[in-house]
């Protein structure tokens, strides 16, 4: 049995994991990293990357399918369903070196393949091998959920683990659940040629915007994506060929394929964490503000797996205030007020802070809502892509949250996300010179609005009726 001594053992080579290594040894930390599976973790390899590709080979389809509104003659969109996926194989494999053994191992890290346990407070086993480190980082990330629903175990379903090595399209495709998973793989399903049904217990987009989620899901339903909304399933069957969900009011479902999209888990289990003395729960590790496990101090969370939202830039965001600390001994605190989330439909759906009837909530009266319609931006009516709006939550003069939904939101919510981040005032959004014609602009017109009853009301008037009559 090998034994390493080391200052930070990172378990999990994923988003979190990886940036965690990278920063801890390129500031001069001893540092071994440990992955089970493929280096890259859920991100790279099942989830936004593979994700993100399937959606621009669907976006190219649409486009093909919406030429002639623009003059061009493109015939028919066909689509070879192994060349997609092939595609999005190759696209895995030109971001997969950024994240790869070699890399890591060239940064200065040992990194060890295999599945970590904690054998103690302080050493983790890794097949043949004892890792003794003064910090643990836990940066497993999570898996879906599969739920006990009856028949589901007897019938072939797909997960974010299988939906992007499907041989072929499928004829029809059962999505369970609409939240972001269920709507990016149902659009990207139908514009490549599958049938689609979202079976959604609840309200698609359900954490978002209402307005803003049903201006997506509008579009979904002029694509020809069904749903069955308002009730979850409760029965799987075998369907011949095919898949029959049964949902609580008694409607009947029946597709060819069945994708699993009702959330992600935590993945703990292989972990041992009671022989570390981790506190855990069904949301994650139980964690202080820093990150730091509250009842074994040796050991930090990133990620997925600290059960505090689950996305990429998130990880990296926990794996900075985990370096400050375990790295650099600094003190650190976790904000939450200023995470941004896309989901990468079309039109995509951004949002960063709280929603307005959360910050409605919080703030009462004190809520200004400010809000910009693409429909009167001459970049959107140019491209033809006027669904959607921008809307600002300001309180006392400053952006607390805000909400895209159109062409190019994710992109357009970088200048919001920065301004929730960094307390900027509404006046400096409303002061920028952007370029026109841009889609950004709708975010410079919300924010100008905050001053249209100031700068054409009465007080106003008054003072440019006095300076006019001056010599
Ligand atoms: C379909 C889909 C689309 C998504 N799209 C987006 C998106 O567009 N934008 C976004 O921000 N987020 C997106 N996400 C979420 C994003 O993928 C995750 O939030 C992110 O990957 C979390 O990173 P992580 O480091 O916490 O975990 P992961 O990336 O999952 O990494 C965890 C790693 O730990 C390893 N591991 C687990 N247990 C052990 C053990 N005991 N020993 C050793 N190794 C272990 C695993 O094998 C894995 O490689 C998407 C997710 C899915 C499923
Ligand atoms: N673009 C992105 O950033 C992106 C994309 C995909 C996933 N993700 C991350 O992955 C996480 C997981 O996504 P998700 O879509 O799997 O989960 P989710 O929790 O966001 O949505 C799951 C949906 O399934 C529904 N549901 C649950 N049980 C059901 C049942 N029996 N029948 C019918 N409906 C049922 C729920 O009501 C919910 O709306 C997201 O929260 C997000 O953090 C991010």
């Amino acid at each position: 049995m090998e034994r390493i001594d080391t200052d930070i053992c990172v378990i999990g080579a994923g988003s979190g994991g990886l940036s965690v290594a990278a920063g801890a040894v390129q500031m001069g930390a001893r540092v071994v990293l440990v992955e089970g599976d493929h280096m890259g973790g859920d991100c790279l390899n099942t989830g936004c990357v593979p994700s993100k590709a399937l959606i621009a080979c669907a976006g190219v389809a649409e486009t093909v399918r919406g030429a002639a509104e623009y003059g061009v003659r493109a015939g028919a969109a066909e689509v070879d369903f192994a060349a997609v996926m092939a595609r999005v194989r190759a696209v895995i494999g030109t971001i997969a070196p950024v994240d790869s053994q070699e890399r890591f191992e060239g940064l200065g890290c040992r990194v060890l393949r295999g599945w970590a346990r904690f054998s103690g407070p302080r050493e983790v086993v890794v097949g043949e091998v004892t890792v003794r480190a003064r910090r643990f980082v836990i940066a497993t990330g999570s898996r879906a959920v599969v739920p006990d629903i009856p028949g589901l175990g007897s019938v072939p379903y797909m997960t974010n683990e299988t939906v992007f090595s499907q041989g072929a399209r499928p004829a029809h495709l059962l999505v369970l659940g609409g939240g972001p998973i269920g709507i990016e793989m149902a659009q990207a399903h139908r514009r490549l040629g599958s049938e689609v049904t979202v079976i959604e217990a609840g309200r698609c987009l359900g954490r978002e915007d209402p307005a803003a989620a049903e201006i997506v899901l509008e579009r979904l339903r002029a694509e020809g994506v069904a749903f069955a909304t308002g009730a979850g399933a409760v029965r799987v069957r075998d369907a011949g060929p095919g898949v029959e969900v049964v949902l609580a009011d008694g409607r009947i479902v029946t597709g060819s394929h069945l994708l699993v999209a009702v959330g992600r888990k935590p993945a703990l289990e292989r972990l041992d964490l009671v022989a570390g003395g981790v506190e855990f729960g069904a949301a994650g590790v139980t964690v202080g503000a820093g990150l730091r496990s509250v009842s074994n101090r040796r050991v930090y969370v990133v990620g997925d797996a600290a059960g505090q939202g689950q996305f990429t830039h998130l990880a990296a965001y926990h794996a900075g205030i985990v370096v400050r600390q375990a790295v650099l001994g600094l003190p650190a605190r976790l904000r939450s007020d200023h995470i941004p989330r896309v989901t990468f439909s079309e039109p995509e759906l951004a949002q960063v802070g709280p929603i307005e009837e959360e910050a409605r909530k919080a703030h009462g009266d004190g809520l200004q809502v400010l809000r910009a319609d693409f429909a009167h931006n001459d970049r959107a009516v140019t491209a033809g892509q006027t669904e959607g709006f921008v809307k600002l939550l300001v309180v006392k003069g400053r952006v607390v949250g805000a909400t895209i939904v159109g062409a190019g939101a994710g992109e357009v919510l970088a200048a919001l996300a920065l301004a929730v981040s960094a307390r900027i005032k509404v006046s400096a959004l409303a002061g920028v010179v952007l370029p026109y014609p841009t889609f950004a602009e709708a975010v410079k017109r919300a924010a100008g609005s905050y001053y249209t009853p100031t700068l054409f009301g009465p007080r106003i008037r008054a003072w440019v009726r006095f300076v006019q009559r001056l010599p």
